[in-house]
């Protein structure tokens, strides 16, 4: 297993940064929340965030990707965490995997790591075990597991990840 000195994490946006106003009945995508709870869980490796994008997942086009895939392979960390939106993280990863020579795990919130209850910090801890465990390639860690872009989607009216293909 290669040490993960330095973990890169690439924020894009998506439900986990999500701020709701219910007044408005609107939201937000908010600032990345993800540097937050790894500095409050004390965590042993360094990390440097790119704030990206803020964007739902719905509206990340083919440049978004290539931007994230041009950015990613400029940076020297061979382990890396990208945070998405869940509609369309499945499409991101298919892009990200021609990257080569760095592990990167893409993953999200189904609920806003600021609501209570949120699996943000549950989906952000299986992706930070995954991306120092894996061989290069680009993974999904969500709904507990580690899935290859291949062979997973969003079942969107169970709200979940599920095997496919
Ligand atoms: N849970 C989510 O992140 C869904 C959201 N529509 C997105 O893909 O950005």
């Amino acid at each position: 297993m290669d040490t993960m000195d330095d973990l890169l994490i690439v924020t894009t946006g998506g439900t986990i940064d999500k701020i709701y106003f219910d007044a408005k009945s609107d939201y937000q995508v908010g600032d990345p929340q993800i540097g937050r709870i790894l500095s409050a869980l004390g965590v042993a490796f360094r990390f440097h965030v790119i704030p990206l994008l803020r964007k739902d997942s719905l509206f990340i086009d083919g440049s978004d990707r290539e931007l994230m895939r041009a950015t990613i392979a400029a940076q020297a960390e061979r382990c890396v965490l990208v945070t998405h939106g869940t509609d369309s993280m499945v499409e991101t990863a298919k892009v990200l995997r021609t990257i080569p020579d760095k592990t990167i795990v893409l993953t999200g919130a189904l609920n806003p790591a600021r609501f209570e209850g949120s699996d943000a910090e549950f989906n952000i801890g299986c992706a930070v075990g995954a991306v120092q465990s894996l061989p290069p390639g680009a993974y999904i860690a969500m709904n507990g597991r580690i899935w290859d872009p291949a062979k997973v989607r969003k079942n969107v009216e169970a709200n979940r990840f599920e095997a496919a293909g």
